[in-house]
């Protein structure tokens, strides 16, 4: 003990020589640790006051991003909070971001243990909630050398070309006769499909899954992944209050060991069908490549356990971000007729109307792919990343973070602060057009994917299906609200879960605008 300690803890003894009152004495205990903590402790960022056991939870409400923007007014852009039993710091701002996704990239690229990566992940044998160490690094090594390669992902354009023509159908056949549609439920459908084919080779939509045995399961496969977004995307008491986990109240633990086991029956359905067929080089589906995976260079291998707990990241990550960044996208051009009639000019101009759109045309349509950028600035898919930790204890702007702290970034604050974007509300692509003022990745204020080493994956693959499909849509379709519905009444309420989705699907009416025998030579019936 130093000459400070010695000095308080000769105080504290003096004043329980004078007590009587145990309780008074047991108060003033606790108000003399508090304060002793305070010296001695680590210097933590600024934040809230905790209460004892449950801490800052309650601040946390319904919409997190909104509460911790919120607090950032208080506390600043870098917080502390105290999450039931997790100490955790909230980074709010793109010089904090800097410094935690790039100069300390390798002190923060590592996931807190949570029920779900343990129970649904097999103890985080997955990508998304496996911890920095041998099982992240093997599978973020295939990612970029074997699946997210330019090659694999030019390989599925027959994929995507296949699903885009499906929903273009779908919305084209139920708006006939002028009639509008709600298109949540066909984008997830389509997105789910795109997924699943180059994931497993089948689209499962419509189709009730077999177990190993041959015989058919109760339900159909989509629904897993939507179930378990609902689950993951809410609270799960155990996680910051730890002594509380052998009640499971709310059920979240025994309702995700269900969905692992369902999931694991399906995926060893599928990894026991592909075993036994050999595929034509260049037709290889993912599980095909994860199969024949060799060894590294250190020897390591993908277990089969590692391969399921990876698919089901796929899966999972594969569809709701990108099906609600599309969903938000026809929100906004609904919102915004003039931003959709500008797309559409350019369509127009670079591909004209005597063919259809395809992907190599993508390049050359800088609008449309600077109103896909404001977007996902505006309605960040992923508004809080997913959490990181850090491996060692470490210093930021001054202040002591001890190991083991979680940390939220905010991205939907920084993509969404006056400081960083003027008039942050505005829904503009011009944003990322000016040649004077570019958005350059280093300034760290727009990252919808994240950075660093736990940077998304999917990105690349992500991108090129979201561009592609509003091409097709916006320059096949024209869009219009049903009769009597104005711009400003389109809904843009959300809710936050996994993903940021958004509360009201959009009603649309879509007709042709092309020559009607492009849609009879793609397949469409009209
Ligand atoms: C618009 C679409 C998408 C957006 C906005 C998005 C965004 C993100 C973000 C913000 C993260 C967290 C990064 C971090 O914690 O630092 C993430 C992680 C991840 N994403 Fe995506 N994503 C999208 C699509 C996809 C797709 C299509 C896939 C795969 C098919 C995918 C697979 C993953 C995986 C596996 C991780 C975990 C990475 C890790 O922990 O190392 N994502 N994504």
């Amino acid at each position: 003990m130093n000459g400070k300690q010695v000095a308080m803890w000769d105080f504290i003894s003096d004043f329980f020589g004078s007590y009587y009152n145990i309780g008074t004495g047991v108060v003033g205990l606790l108000v003399l640790v508090f304060i002793y903590r305070k010296l001695t402790g680590p210097k933590l960022p600024p934040g809230p006051f905790a209460w004892p056991v449950i801490g800052n939870i309650p601040l946390m409400g319904t919409q997190p991003h909104l509460s911790l923007q919120n607090l950032s007014k208080k506390y600043g852009p870098l917080m502390f909070m105290q999450l039931g039993s997790v100490p955790t710091i909230v980074v709010q701002s793109p010089e904090m971001a800097k410094e935690v996704l790039r100069t300390q990239d390798q002190i923060w690229a590592s996931r807190p243990d949570t029920v779900t990566g343990e129970i649904f992940f097999y103890g985080r044998q997955d990508m998304l909630f496996a911890p920095a160490g041998p099982t992240f690094k093997l599978l973020r090594k295939t990612c970029i050398n074997s699946l997210f390669t330019p090659k694999r992902i030019a390989q599925y354009q027959e994929v995507r070309k296949e699903m885009t023509i499906g929903f273009l159908q779908k919305l084209l056949q139920e708006c006939r006769g002028g009639k509008p549609t709600t298109v949540d439920h066909k984008i997830t459908e389509m997105n789910f499909n795109n997924v699943s084919k180059i994931l497993y080779g089948k689209s499962y939509y419509g189709l009730k899954t077999k177990n190993p045995d041959g015989s058919l399961q109760a339900r159909e496969f989509h629904e897993i992944p939507e179930e378990w977004a609902r689950v993951a995307g809410g609270v799960i008491v155990g996680d910051y209050l730890p002594f509380l986990r052998p009640l499971d109240i709310g059920g979240s633990e025994a309702h995700l060991k269900r969905l692992r086991d369902e999931f694991n029956l399906f995926l060893t359905g599928v990894i026991e069908e592909h075993k036994k067929r050999a595929p034509v080089p260049g037709t290889e589906d993912f599980v095909d490549v994860l199969l024949a995976l060799p060894a590294d260079d250190e020897g390591n291998r993908l277990t089969e356990t590692q391969i399921k707990a990876f698919l089901q990241d796929l899966t999972l990550g594969g569809i709701d971000s990108s099906a609600a960044a599309m969903l938000w996208m026809l929100i906004e051009l609904m919102r915004h007729p003039e931003i959709k009639h500008k797309i559409q000019e350019e369509l127009d101009t670079v591909v004209g109307k005597d063919r259809l759109v395809e992907e190599s045309d993508l390049p050359r349509l800088p609008y449309l792919r600077a109103t896909i950028k404001e977007l996902l600035r505006l309605r960040t898919a992923v508004p809080l990343l997913a959490p990181h930790e850090n491996i060692q204890a470490t210093k930021i702007a001054g202040y002591d973070i001890p190991k083991g702290t979680r940390l939220i970034v905010n991205l939907f604050a920084i993509h969404n602060s006056p400081d960083v974007w003027p008039d942050p509300e505005k829904f503009d692509p011009e944003r990322f057009l000016d040649p004077k003022n570019p958005v350059k990745p280093e300034e760290f204020k727009y990252i919808p994917f994240g950075a660093g080493r736990r940077m998304c994956p999917g990105y690349d693959y992500a991108t090129l299906v979201v561009e592609s499909t509003m091409a097709a849509v916006l320059h096949s379709c024209d869009l219009s609200l049903p009769e009597g519905m104005r711009p400003e009444d389109v809904d843009t309420g959300a809710s936050f879960g996994v993903t940021l989705a958004a509360n009201t699907p959009p009603s649309i009416v879509f007709t042709p605008r092309l020559p009607l025998k492009l849609y009879k030579e793609a397949g469409i019936t009209l």
